[in-house]
C-alpha cells in the first residue's frame, strides 16, 4: 500500500533494519530476471546463454532501451548511430590529457563522463527518443574515454574512433593501436554482454535513486560510476587479478594463500553475490573463456591457480564464484592492464544504468527510504565555552 502522503510512519512499528536493504524490492523493472538459487539470469526475456551464443553487445543494448529485439534496419541504424557519437569533445581530451598519469582510471572515467554533460543543453524534453539518445551517446563515448586516457598515460599518442565496426572492435583498436582479430573482438563483445545488466545492484540503485529526483543522465551515469568502482561491487575484478598476480609475486601455494585469508576472515574479491546462492551463470561463461584464452595464451599457471581458489572457496566456505572472478583472467590474457578491468565493466554496464534510468523516469517516484534514529534526542543547549 502506498505510504500516507498525510501522515508520517510511526518508526516504532519497523523494528527490523534490513541492513544493505538485503531483500527489499524498491521498483518493478522489465530489464532483468535473476534466479539466485538457479543460477538464472535473464535480460528482458532472453536467458544469458542465449545471448552470449547469438546476440551482439549492441542488440543487447537496443533489448535494453526497448525491452525487444531490434530489427535488421533498427539494429543498422542503432550501429550508426553509436559509430557516429565516439568522437569526444575537445575539452574531455584536454582534462584526459592533463589528468595525472597515476591517477585511478575509474576515477577519471566518472570525471570525463560527469565532463560530457556540458556539451548536452538540459532541455525538458522527457520523450523516449531523447533519453535514448542520450544513453546512445554515453555509451559511444565511455570506450573512447578508457582508451584515450590509458594511451596518454603511457606516453602515447590517442587513435581517433573508427566511424564503423562494433564497439568491442573499435575499443580494442584505440586501446591498443592495431586492428583486434576477429577471436578477440568476439570474446569482448560477450564481456560486453555479460556484464551489461544485473537488477537492483549498487550501481543501478544508485543511478535509479539520483534519476528519481528528476536530475539528468549524466548525473545518474556519474553517481553509477563511483558505487560500481568499490571493491565489493565492480573493483572487484581488478582485485581478482592483484591477488592472482600477488600469489606469482610470493611464489605462493594458491590453496594455502587463500586459507590464511579465509582464517583472517578477509574477504577473498570475486566470490560470494547478495543473489546467487550458486554458480553465477556468467561466471560459468567466463570460466570456459578463461580455460581457452589462457591456453592459448601461456598463462595456463593462472587459470589453475584459480581453479585450486574455486574448490577452496567450495569446500572451507560453500561459497561461489561472481562474474568478477574469471573476467580478470580473460582480461588478463587479452594483454589488458587489470586497472582496466572495472572500467571496461562500466563501458558494458551503462547499457543496463540507462536502460534502468529511462524505466525509472518512465514511472517515477521519488526514493526516500527511512533510518531509525538511534542517537540521544532533546538535549539541552551548551554554550560553547561550557563544553
Ligand atoms: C559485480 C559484483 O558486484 S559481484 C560481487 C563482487 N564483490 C566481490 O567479489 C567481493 C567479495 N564478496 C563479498 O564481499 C560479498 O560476497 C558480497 C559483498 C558480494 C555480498 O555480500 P553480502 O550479501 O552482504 O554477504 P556477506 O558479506 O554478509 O557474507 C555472508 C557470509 O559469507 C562470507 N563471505 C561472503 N563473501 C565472501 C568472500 N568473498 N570471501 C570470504 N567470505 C565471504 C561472509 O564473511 C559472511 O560470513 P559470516 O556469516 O560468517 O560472517
Ligand atoms: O547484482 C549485484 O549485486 C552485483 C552486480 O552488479 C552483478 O553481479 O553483476
Amino acid at each position: 500500500m502506498a505510504e500516507s502522503l498525510t501522515k508520517d510512519l510511526d518508526l516504532s512499528k519497523y523494528p527490523h533494519i534490513n541492513k544493505g536493504l538485503a531483500g527489499i524490492v524498491a521498483f518493478s523493472s522489465t530489464k532483468s530476471f535473476i534466479d539466485g538459487q538457479q543460477g538464472k539470469l535473464i535480460y528482458a526475456g532472453y536467458t544469458i546463454d542465449t545471448l552470449a551464443e547469438n546476440a551482439t553487445f549492441e542488440e543487447v543494448c537496443f533489448l535494453l532501451w526497448n525491452d525487444r529485439l531490434p530489427t535488421k534496419p533498427e539494429l543498422d541504424e542503432l550501429n550508426a548511430r553509436l559509430q557516429n557519437k565516439r568522437k569526444l569533445p575537445d575539452t574531455v581530451l584536454d582534462y584526459l590529457k592533463n589528468t595525472s598519469s597515476n591517477a585511478e582510471p575509474m576515477s577519471v572515467l566518472r570525471t570525463a563522463v560527469s565532463m560530457l554533460s556540458d556539451f548536452h543543453k538540459v532541455e525538458a524534453d522527457t520523450s523516449k527518443e531523447y533519453r535514448i539518445n542520450k544513453a546512445i551517446s554515453i555509451t559511444s563515448k565511455m570506450p573512447t574515454i578508457i582508451a584515450a586516457f590509458d594511451r596518454i598515460r603511457n606516453g602515447k599518442e590517442v587513435i581517433s574512433p573508427l566511424s564503423e565496426q562494433s564497439t568491442a572492435f573499435n575499443f580494442l583498436y584505440m586501446l591498443n593501436g592495431e586492428e583486434p582479430g576477429e577471436q578477440a573482438e568476439k570474446t569482448m563483445d560477450l564481456c560486453l554482454i555479460l556484464h551489461a545488466e544485473h537488477g537492483m545492484n549498487a550501481s543501478t540503485f544508485t543511478n535509479r535513486t539520483i534519476c528519481s529526483t528528476e536530475s539528468d543522465m549524466y548525473s545518474s551515469i556519474t553517481g553509477a560510476i563511483g558505487a560500481l568502482k568499490g571493491p565489493l561491487h565492480g573493483g572487484a575484478n581488478q582485485a581478482v587479478m592483484k591477488m592472482l598476480l600477488d600469489i606469482e609475486e610470493k611464489d605462493a601455494d594458491p590453496v594455502g594463500y587463500i586459507k590464511e585469508r579465509l582464517a583472517d576472515k578477509e574477504k577473498v574479491m570475486g566470490f560470494g553475490h547478495r543473489v546467487y546462492k550458486t554458480m553465477d551463470p556468467r561466471a560459468r561463461i567466463l570460466r570456459g573463456m578463461s580455460k581457452q584464452l589462457s591456453k592459448e595464451t601461456g598463462h595456463e599457471t593462472l587459470f589453475e591457480w584459480s581453479e585450486a581458489i574455486l574448490k577452496t572457496m567450495k569446500d572451507e566456505k560453500g561459497i561461489d564464484p561472481n562474474v568478477d572472478f574469471f573476467s580478470a583472467t580473460v582480461y588478463y590474457s587479452m594483454g589488458i592492464k587489470p586497472d582496466l578491468y572495472t572500467c571496461i565493466f562500466a563501458m558494458s554496464r551503462v547499457s543496463g544504468w540507462t536502460g534502468h534510468y529511462i524505466e525509472q523516469a518512465e514511472n517515477n517516484r521519488l526514493v526516500r527510504p527511512r533510518a531509525l534514529y538511534t542517537g540521544k534526542k532533546d538535549l539541552d543547549w551548551v554554550p560553547v565555552e561550557e563544553r
